[in-house]
C-alpha cells in the first residue's frame, strides 16, 4: 500500500492524555518524552466492561467529548492464565479490595502462577472518530510481593527473564521492557508514518 500520497492529517492541538493516574502520566511522560506534543488532564472516566480493548476505546470516545479535541486514553490489564485472563481490566478493584497477598491467594489452587500485564492506549483524533489502539503485553508471573509498594501491583508482577519484580527493577529499566513501553512504541511509530500536523491556539499554551 502507498502510504506516501496519504496528506497529513491536521489536529487541532497537541493530544490530551487523559488519566487519574499520576503514577501513569509519569511513565508515558518518560516514555515518550518529547516525541508526541500532548498535555495531561486528570478525569476519571466511567469503564465499560468487557474485553481491554473494547474499554480502552469506549474511554477514548468518553475523553474525546469531553475534551473536545485529540485524546489519548489506556488502560492497564493484570491477567492470570490460570484464570483464563482475569482479573484483567479489573485488576484496580481486585487490588483495591483484595491487596497484593490476596492476589496471591488467587493463584494457591493453581500451580500456574504465569500472568500477563496488557496495556491498551487508545488515540482518538477528536468527537466521533474512531479511537486506534495499541496492545502492548508482558509476560511473567505472580509472586509475594517485594519492593516498593507505591504503584499498584508492581510489587507482584516478575517479568520473564527476570529475578525482580516491577516494583524493584529500576525505573528506566521496567520502561525498556514493560507493556506500556510495548504499547508506546507502536503508539509514537503510528505518529511518525502519519505525520500528524498540530495546531497550536494561544489558549493551550501549557
Ligand atoms: N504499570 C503498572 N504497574 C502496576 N500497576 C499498575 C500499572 N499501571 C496501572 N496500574 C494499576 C493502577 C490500577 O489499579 C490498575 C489499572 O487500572 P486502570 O483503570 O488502567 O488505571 P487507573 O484507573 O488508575 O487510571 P486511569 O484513570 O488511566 O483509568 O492497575
Ligand atoms: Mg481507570
Amino acid at each position: 500500500m502507498a502510504a506516501a500520497a496519504k496528506a497529513a492529517v491536521v489536529l487541532p492541538r497537541p493530544v490530551t492524555f487523559v488519566t487519574g493516574n499520576a503514577k501513569k502520566l509519569e511513565e508515558v511522560k518518560a516514555i515518550i518524552g518529547n516525541s508526541i506534543p500532548f498535555k495531561s488532564l486528570k478525569l476519571d472516566l466511567p469503564e465499560l466492561q468487557g474485553e481491554p480493548e473494547d474499554i480502552s476505546k469506549e474511554k477514548a470516545r468518553l475523553a474525546a467529548l469531553q475534551v473536545n479535541g485529540p485524546v489519548l486514553v489506556e488502560d492497564t490489564c493484570l491477567c492470570f492464565n490460570a484464570l483464563k485472563g482475569l482479573p484483567g481490566p479489573y485488576i484496580k478493584w481486585f487490588l483495591e479490595k483484595l491487596g497484593h497477598e490476596g492476589l496471591n491467594n488467587l493463584l494457591m489452587a493453581y500451580e500456574d502462577k504465569s500472568a500477563y500485564a496488557l496495556c491498551a492506549f487508545s488515540f482518538s483524533h477528536g468527537p466521533g472518530a474512531e479511537p486506534l489502539t495499541f496492545l502492548g503485553k508482558t509476560p511473567g508471573k505472580i509472586v509475594p510481593a517485594r519492593g516498593p509498594t507505591d504503584f499498584g501491583w508492581d510489587p507482584v508482577f516478575q517479568p520473564d527473564g527476570y529475578d525482580q519484580t516491577y516494583a524493584e527493577m529500576a525505573k528506566e529499566e521496567k520502561n525498556k521492557i514493560s507493556h506500556r513501553y510495548k504499547s508506546l512504541a507502536m503508539l509514537k511509530s503510528h505518529f511518525k508514518e502519519a505525520g500528524y500536523v498540530f495546531q497550536t491556539t494561544d489558549d493551550d499554551t501549557n
